[in-house]
């Protein structure tokens, strides 16, 4: 039997210090829970993903000299015969690599490098790294304990099969897998596959927290040689989960399998004596809404928290996507960091103030009322505008109101925009796409209204006041730029439009198959048109959280100059 504990941590990136504290604290935690063994996040010393930092050899440096400062204050903290798998950059004469490290007793006894570097999506490690070509067993207890980091469990055949040839009892795995929507559905599974192909059981280690517009769930998880799932932590929360296995040793041979060279490394061969288990913990995965709630809600706080910041201000439009961010950020900084301003122009409907002050009390956050009207009459008599121009100039006047308490009082801009409105260009620049972080710029505008109605459900079944009016998720859009707009007057209805949306963006598909999924061609060409015209907003929109397939940046990337044009060929 062997007590094995899985650190599901938050780290933050290139806080080399900060990162080693945390690894000693949770190890600690994990030697007074009684475990053998502890399993850190892929690179959590350093935080995931580091980007070009891995190219930098001053940051490589830093954290090979870091590992070694954490050796020793484990073995100082009294963790020196827990062994510690911990994730960090180490860089040789080949390149940098996305390293995991083995601890014990003051030392690192094991380095291993990710074979399997993935350069697909939002990652980009081919250009980061260099693959490793060996993997490290390690006896303990009486057990053989291999290493597989991430990706390297995601592909079949290398690293996994070489282990299972080799006869290792157990595979430990640092992760760090960013959250996207049902991704759950598809690692567990996987996991349990490779478990069951290496015929070891399989400890799944991953991150939590936010880092930019990635947000990580954690979920990590146990499964058996069987593939059966032993133990499971829950999403989007630190958390130290501990599990009993009861792990049969054949023994493990060293060679070359798979064409990797495997090295084995002796710790200590006699087994634990014989204790009392533990209750086996398996944390139910969250509701689809909930998760996608929870990401957004710990996306935004990681941002804000990370990036040195206690409060955010927008605008509340009384409409339902400054409702939704607003009930987001309460829920992930509190009340009293959430400063909500209304600012009518001479189109603003009463409807819209109220909405606005309603969302407000609701939330308990704070509120003004900053009239535009006068502002936005100076540039149009000014300037002598009219038409768009006219419209836009209220949005950019909000706009930089928002800027200016920002640099007053220190507060982050959010920006309301949703997955819709960036897909097909509907926002003003430097007006409403102002700001530092976009919380819902990954939702499309019919699953904003879905999370709005679940938020409130929630509220209503812990007695607690539903946080958005209703008449904000009831209203048809509309932008208030001119008098009685409506969104429709400029796009598809929403529901059809997130349809082609979700055929286009999520699905990449081409003309004939949008027409071939029963979508009008002149509303194709239409919503096509608007998409593809619309890249350069959203290359200068700014960052948030993703939680889809194919989020934009980092997931979906075109050129902005660009004559193609998906139609009939
Ligand atoms: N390829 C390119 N690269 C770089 N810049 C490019 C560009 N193409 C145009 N531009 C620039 O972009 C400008 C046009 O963009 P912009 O000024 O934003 O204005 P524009 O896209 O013409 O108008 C904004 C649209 O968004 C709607 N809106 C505004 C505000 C809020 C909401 C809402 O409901 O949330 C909707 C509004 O009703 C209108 O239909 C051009 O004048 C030009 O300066
Ligand atoms: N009268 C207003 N007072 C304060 N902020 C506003 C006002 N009108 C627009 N905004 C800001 O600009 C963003 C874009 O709003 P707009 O009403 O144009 O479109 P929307 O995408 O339907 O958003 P919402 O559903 O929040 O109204 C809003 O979310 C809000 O942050
Ligand atoms: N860091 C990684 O290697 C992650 C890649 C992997 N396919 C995942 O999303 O889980």
């Amino acid at each position: 039997m062997l007590r094995i504990a899985l650190a599901q941590v938050n780290p933050t990136v290139g806080d080399l210090t900060g990162n080693a504290a945390q690894t000693v604290e949770w190890a600690r935690k994990a030697a007074e829970a009684g475990a053998h063994v502890v399993v850190f996040p892929e690179m959590s010393l350093t935080g995931y993903p580091v980007e070009d930092l891995a190219l930098r050899s001053t940051f490589g440096e830093a954290s090979r000299s870091a590992l070694l400062g954490l050796a020793a204050s484990l073995a100082e903290a009294g963790c020196g015969e827990l062994l510690v798998y911990v994730g960090y950059l180490d860089v040789d004469d080949v390149g940098p690599r996305d390293a995991a490290a083995a601890l014990y007793r003051g030392e690192v006894v094991a380095r291993q490098f990710k074979h399997h570097l993935p350069n697909y999506g939002v990652f980009d490690e081919q250009r980061w790294f260099k693959a490793g070509r060996t993997l490290d067993v390690l006896r303990l207890h009486g057990v053989e304990i291999g290493m597989a980091i991430c990706e390297d469990l995601w592909q079949a055949g290398g690293p996994v099969t070489a282990l299972g040839a080799a006869g290792v009892d157990l595979v430990v795995s640092p992760n760090a897998s960013p959250y996207e929507r049902s991704k759950d559905d598809i690692r567990l599974p996987l996991v349990a596959r490779r478990a069951a192909e290496a015929g070891a059981a399989l400890v799944y280690a991953n991150q939590v927290g936010g880092q930019d517009d990635l947000v990580f769930d954690g979920d990590s998880f146990v499964v058996g040689a069987d593939g059966e799932l032993l133990a499971r932590a829950p999403q989007f929360t630190e958390h130290l989960l501990v599990a009993d296995l009861s792990l049969e040793s054949g023994g493990c041979t060293t060679g070359t399998f798979e064409g990797i060279e495997v090295r084995r490394r002796v710790l200590s061969a006699d087994p634990v004596p014989a204790y009392e288990p533990l209750a086996p913990v398996l944390s139910e995965p969250l509701s689809d809404e909930a998760e996608v709630w929870s990401a957004l809600v710990v996306g935004l706080r990681d941002y804000v928290h990370k990036n040195g910041f206690r409060s955010v201000v927008f605008g509340f439009s009384g409409g339902i996507d400054s409702a939704v961010t607003a009930a987001l950020a309460v829920d992930a900084l509190g009340p009293d960091s959430v400063h909500g301003v209304s600012m009518p122009s001479e189109y603003s409907s009463a409807h819209s103030r109220d909405d606005a002050a309603e969302l407000a009390r609701r939330l308990g956050c704070h509120f003004r009322v900053e009239p535009v009207a006068e502002m936005v009459r100076i540039y149009v008599e000014r300037l002598g505008l009219s038409g768009i121009a006219e419209e836009n100039i209220q949005a950019r006047v909000r706009g930089m109101l928002l800027m200016a308490l920002s640099n007053q009082e220190g507060h982050l801009v959010l920006a309301t925009g949703n997955k819709t409105e960036l897909a097909v260009g509907y926002s003003t620049m430097y007006g409403d796409a102002v700001g530092g972080f976009a919380p819902i710029k990954d939702v499309f505008k019919t699953q904003v209204w879905t999370l709005a109605r679940w938020r409130n459900a929630e509220a209503e079944k812990r007695g607690e006041v539903p946080p958005i009016p209703e008449h904000s998720i009831t209203k048809p859009p509309s932008a208030e730029l001119r008098p009685g707009q409506l969104d429709t007057d400029s796009l598809p209805e929403y529901g059809l439009l997130d349809d082609i949306l979700d055929d286009y963006v999520e699905g990449d598909r081409g003309y004939a198959d949008l027409v071939a999924a029963g979508f009008a061609p002149e509303t194709i060409d239409r919503v096509i048109r608007m998409v593809d015209r619309s890249e350069h907003k959203r290359r200068q929109y700014p960052i948030g959280t993703k939680i889809a397939f194919r989020a934009f940046g980092r997931d979906r990337r075109l050129p902005i100059t660009n004559c193609w044009r998906e139609g009939e060929f």
